[in-house]
């Protein structure tokens, strides 16, 4: 059990003319949240394992990798090598979840599956034991600055639930649209992992809004902890 929620700033969201600067100004992140995003999984193109490798030597957090891919199994090893800690991949995409789940273990990452907004909790009943980290996507992925989804507190709700069910007790991370509002409602849900984009990117003092967004989630956790 956590005493703190924890915050993963989304480096999708950086000056990258300015990266190590950017990743500088965040010494209290918790996570480095990195959004790989292939083009065919998403309609958008991001970045790959040299620019993780690029971001690991800019930063001491932990490298939290989120792989909008078609191919996790064929790419997942890339993204070990180049320093990952966390590789989470789609449940959408994963033809053998276990299998990957199976091999981030033997490379020594943690492993975590991603469900987008659509697909129902109920859908991780089969993995759910497996994975150190569940990721609920809140927006539609493949762009960074959208509204928050409100559908979203039913399913960290849910998956908290299914959590207790079957006594384990991953890291609950949410993704996409995660700001100072929604913050503590969250933690109090049950997210354990706050993904935060532009809320912290495009602050004057990200560091602050890491903080603040550590603390309001926490806030929520205890208050749901009782
Ligand atoms: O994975 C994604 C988008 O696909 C997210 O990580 C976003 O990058 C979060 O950005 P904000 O919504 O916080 O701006």
């Amino acid at each position: 059990m956590l005493d703190r929620v924890k915050v993963s700033p989304s480096v999708l969201a950086a000056d990258f003319t300015q990266l190590h600067a950017e990743l500088d100004r965040l010494s209290d992140a918790d996570y480095i949240h990195f959004d790989v995003m292939d083009g065919h999984f998403v309609p958008n193109h991001s970045f790959g394992p040299h620019i993780l490798m690029a971001v690991k030597r800019s930063t001491d957090a932990l490298l939290d990798v989120h792989l909008m891919v078609t191919n996790p199994d064929e790419v997942i090893d890339w993204y070990v090598d180049a320093g990952a800690d966390i590789v989470s991949v789609h449940l959408e995409a994963a033809d053998d979840l276990p299998a990957i789940i199976n091999r981030l273990h033997e490379r020594g990452a943690l492993a975590g599956v991603v469900i987008n907004p659509p697909t129902p909790v109920q859908e991780l009943e089969g993995v759910i034991d497996l994975v150190d980290i569940v990721l609920i996507m809140s927006v539609n992925p493949g762009f960074g600055g959208q509204s928050f989804i409100e559908g979203t507190y039913d399913k960290v709700r849910e998956l908290r639930r299914m959590c207790e069910r079957h006594g384990v007790d991953p890291l609950i991370e949410v993704d996409g649209g995660v700001t100072l509002s929604n913050a503590r409602a969250l933690g109090e849900a049950g997210a354990t992992v706050l993904v935060a984009g532009s809320a912290v990117f495009k602050a004057e003092d990200p560091s602050m809004i890491v903080r603040e967004l550590r603390e309001l989630g926490t806030i929520g956790m205890q208050a749901r902890e009782g």
